[in-house]
C-alpha cells in the first residue's frame, strides 16, 4: 500500500474524492478540494508493483482513497466523510504527532488495524483468518497493517497463532514461499480477551491497538463474527472506547440482520445509537462472490444481453441454491432461522436485485445501491400460495445412513424450521410485469451448487419448430450464471448437427472459468474485506435495502409460523420436495436444473 501523502500529484481523481492541496492558513494546514477533472484513477496512478497485484486491481482506487484517510487526521473526520465532504482539515499539531519517528515531521503513514470479534468462532477461523492471509499473500493489505483477535476464550497470542495456522491455506497457484508468508502474517496477529458488553475491555483492546498504531494515522475495522443479539452491546463498546480518534473505524456486521422487519429495524436503531450508516458494513458474503459480482459486467457491457433483459425476451428467471449436506454443527443457529431467512431473504435476493434493477447512473456504491432498493420496492410482497417449505429426513444410501433434520442434537424433535424453500416472486415494473422469478434454497439436496438460469422465450413463428417435437421448451435459449462450484456462464443454443440432413442440436456457448483463467478464483470474504479497508461500499448492504428485503418474507414467515405450517419431508440427498416442481409448473416453468448436472466443458 502506497504511503499517502497530503501533498499529491494532480493525477488522484477519483469520483467523490477531492484532489488535496495544502494551503498554509493560521496555523494548521488546510486542505482545500480542487475540482474534479480527471476521469479515472487508474489509468495514472499504480507503482509497477502494485500494477502487478492483479487480485487487488483497484489498488489505485485504494491508494487514493488513501489519501483521503490521510488527510483525516483531524479527530471525527473519518475516511468517508473526508471523501464525502471532499474537504478535510488536517492541523500541524496532528500532523506532527502522528510521525512514528517522533521527529515532528508530518507524517502520512497510516496504519490499519483489523479486529475479528468473535474470534475464537467457525466462521473466524473458517473464512476471516484465511482471507486476511491470502489478502497479505497478494499484498492486497496496506503495510502498516495489525490483526487482533478478540473474545471471550482465554488464549495467548500464540495460542491465537496456532488457531489460525490450522486453516491458513496458500492458493493452489502461488505456492511460492507460502511457508514463509504464513509465518510473517502470524507475527502480526495479536489476542485481545474480553468481554463483549465491557467498555472497560475494549478501553483495554485499544490501549494494544495504540501500541501497534505507533502514533500513525490509525485506521481500525471491527469485524462483528459473533451471534447477532450482541452485535449492539459490541457497537457502543467498539464505538464509545476503541474508537480511532486519528483515522476511520468500520464495522462490518454479518448477517442475520434480524429476524423480520421488525427485528432487523431494532437492529438498525441499535446500531445507530452507536455509529452512523457509513460505518456500518452489512455483509452479504454472496455479493462478493466472483460471478455475482460479474453479473453487472455481463449485464452493462455486452450489447448483447442488455436489450433481451426484460418481459419481451426473458420467460422466467431461476436463482437456485443447493448444498449436498445439512445443518452439521450449525443446527442451533439454523433452527431459530430457517432457509428462508438463512438464503432467500438475502443471498437469493441480493442476487435478484443485481439481476434485475436499472442500470443504474454510475458504478459508485450509492447509484447501485439506490436502483436495488428500487427494484426490491417494486416487487409483490410474496403469497403463502407461492412458496413450497421442506424439511430433510434420514435416508439410507450405500449402506451410510444420513440424519434427519430433526436427529440433529442441537434441533428440537418436533421442529418446523424449513431446510428447503421454493418460491415465486414478482416485480411489479414495467421491465419486469408477469415475469416469475423463482427461487429455490435447500439444504441436505443432491447436489452443492449456486446458479442463476435465465429461460428465454420461445422464438416466434420459428422456422424450425418441428425439429423439436410438440416440446417447444427444449428449444428455447437458456443462460445459465454457475455461481458455484466451478464458475462457468454457459448459453443454450441450437444448432444443426453437421452432415447432410438437418437434425437440430442443443449446444451451450460455454465460459468455464477454469479453463480460460489460470488464477485461482478469490474467496468472497477477501474481496469483501478489502472493499471494507478501502471503504468501497458497492457490495454491502445498505439499511434501507435492508428494510425492503424484510418487507417482501415478513408477511410470509409471520404466516408459517403462525399457522405451523408443516414441511413437506424430502430424503437427505435427494431433489428436495415434489411440490416445488407444481408451483414452478403453475407458472408453467421447469426448473432448469431438473435434468442437467455439472457441465463442465
Ligand atoms: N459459520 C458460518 O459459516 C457463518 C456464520 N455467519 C454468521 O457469522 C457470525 C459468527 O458465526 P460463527 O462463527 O459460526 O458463530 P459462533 O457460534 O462460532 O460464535 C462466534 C464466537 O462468539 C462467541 N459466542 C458464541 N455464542 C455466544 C453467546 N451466546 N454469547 C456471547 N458470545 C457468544 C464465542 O466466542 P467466545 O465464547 O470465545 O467469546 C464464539 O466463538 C454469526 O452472526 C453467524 O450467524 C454467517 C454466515 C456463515
Ligand atoms: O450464509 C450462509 O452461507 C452458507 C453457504 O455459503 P457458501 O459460500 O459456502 O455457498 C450456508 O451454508 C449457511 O447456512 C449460510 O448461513
Amino acid at each position: 500500500m502506497a504511503i499517502a501523502r497530503p501533498a499529491m500529484p494532480a493525477v488522484m481523481r477519483s469520483p467523490g474524492i477531492a484532489q488535496i492541496q495544502p494551503q498554509k492558513q493560521q496555523g494548521s494546514l488546510r486542505m482545500t478540494p480542487m475540482p474534479l477533472t480527471m476521469p479515472s484513477v487508474r489509468r495514472r496512478c499504480g507503482s509497477k508493483e502494485e500494477r502487478s497485484r492483479q487480485v487487488c486491481g483497484d489498488l489505485c482506487l485504494c491508494m487514493a482513497k488513501e489519501v483521503a484517510a490521510a488527510v483525516s487526521v483531524h479527530s471525527g473526520i473519518s475516511k468517508g466523510q473526508a471523501q464525502n465532504q471532499n474537504s478535510v482539515l488536517i492541523t500541524q499539531e496532528d500532523a506532527k504527532s502522528t510521525s512514528p519517528a517522533g521527529d515532528g515531521a508530518i507524517s502520512t503513514e497510516s496504519t490499519v488495524t483489523i479486529t475479528v470479534v468473535g474470534a475464537s468462532g467457525d466462521l473466524a477461523k473458517k473464512k476471516i483468518f484465511p482471507a486476511l492471509f491470502a489478502l497479505y499473500y497478494e499484498g492486497c493489505l496496506p503495510k502498516h497493517f495489525t490483526v487482533f483477535g478478540y473474545a471471550r476464550s482465554k488464549m495467548t497470542d500464540e495460542e491465537l497463532r496456532n488457531m489460525i495456522s490450522a486453516t491458513l491455506t496458500c492458493r493452489i497457484d502461488q505456492r511460492e514461499n507460502c511457508g514463509d508468508k504464513m509465518d510473517k502474517f502470524l507475527q502480526r496477529c495479536f489476542y485481545h480477551s474480553g468481554q463483549y458488553n465491557s467498555e472497560v475491555c475494549f478501553g483495554q483492546l485499544s490501549k494494544k491497538l495504540e501500541e501497534h498504531e505507533a502514533g500513525r494515522l490509525a485506521n481500525r475495522l471491527f469485524y462483528l463474527s459473533i451471534p447477532p443479539d450482541i452485535f449492539v452491546d459490541v457497537a457502543r463498546c467498539a464505538s464509545h472506547s476503541a474508537t480511532s480518534l486519528r483515522g476511520w473505524t468500520r464495522v462490518i456486521v454479518e448477517k442475520p440482520f434480524g429476524r423480520d422487519s421488525q427485528s432487523s429495524a431494532e437492529l438498525t436503531r441499535g446500531l445507530k445509537q452507536h455509529l452512523k450508516e457509513e460505518q456500518i458494513y452489512r455483509i452479504d458474503h454472496y455479493l462478493g462472490k466472483e460471478l455475482v459480482e460479474n453479473l453487472s459486467v455481463l449485464r452493462f457491457s455486452n450489447l448483447v444481453f442488455e436489450p433481451l433483459w426484460s418481459r419481451q425476451y426473458i420467460r422466467n428467471v431461476q436463482l437456485i441454491f443447493s448444498e449436498d449436506f445439512g445443518t452439521e454443527g450449525r443446527g442451533g443457529y439454523f433452527d431459530s432461522y430457517g432457509i428462508i431467512r438463512d438464503i432467500m431473504q438475502n443471498h437469493l435476493l441480493q442476487i435478484l436485485a443485481l439481476f434485475a434493477m436499472e442500470p443504474p447512473v454510475s458504478l459508485d456504491a450509492e447509484d447501485i445501491r439506490n436502483e436495488k432498493v428500487k427494484v426490491l420496492r417494486s416487487m409483490r410482497v410474496i403469497s403463502s400460495e407461492d412458496v413450497v417449505v421442506g424439511q430433510y429426513k434420514s435416508h439410507t444410501r450405500g449402506g451410510i445412513k444420513y440424519p434427519g433434520y430433526t436427529e440433529d442434537k442441537t434441533v428440537p424433535n418436533n421442529s418446523l424450521t424449513p431446510t428447503f424453500a421454493a418460491a415465486a416472486l414478482f416485480i411489479d415494473n414495467a421491465r419486469w410485469d408477469g415475469v416469475p422469478f423463482l427461487m429455490k434454497a435447500g439444504k441436505a439436496l443432491h447436489t452443492k451448487r449456486a446458479e442463476i438460469r435465465v429461460q428465454f422465450r420461445h422464438v416466434p413463428g420459428n422456422l424450425y419448430k418441428r425439429n423439436f417435437g410438440s416440446d417447444l421448451d427444449l428449444a428455447t435459449n437458456e443462460l445459465v450464471i454457475r455461481v458455484q462450484p466451478d464458475e462457468a456462464i454457459y448459453l443454450k443454443i441450437n444448432n444443426k448437427v453437421p452432415g447432410l440432413g438437418m437434425r437440430l442440436d442443443r449446444s451451450n456457448l460455454h465460459l468455464h472459468y477454469a479453463a480460460r483463467y489460470d488464477r485461482e478464483i478469490p474467496d468472497a470474504y477477501e474481496r469483501l474485506i478489502l472493499d471494507a479497508i478501502e471503504g468501497e461500499r458497492r457490495l454491502f448492504i445498505r439499511s434501507d435495502e435492508l428494510d425492503a428485503a424484510w418487507a417482501l418474507f415478513t408477511p410470509l414467515l409471520n404466516e408459517l409460523e403462525s399457522n405451523k405450517v408443516a414441511p413437506e419431508f424430502y430424503p437427505y440427498g435427494s431433489r428436495g420436495p415434489v411440490g416445488a416442481y407444481y408451483l414452478a409448473a403453475k407458472y408453467n416453468v421447469r426448473w432448469g436444473d431438473a435434468n442437467s448436472e455439472l457441465t463442465t466443458v
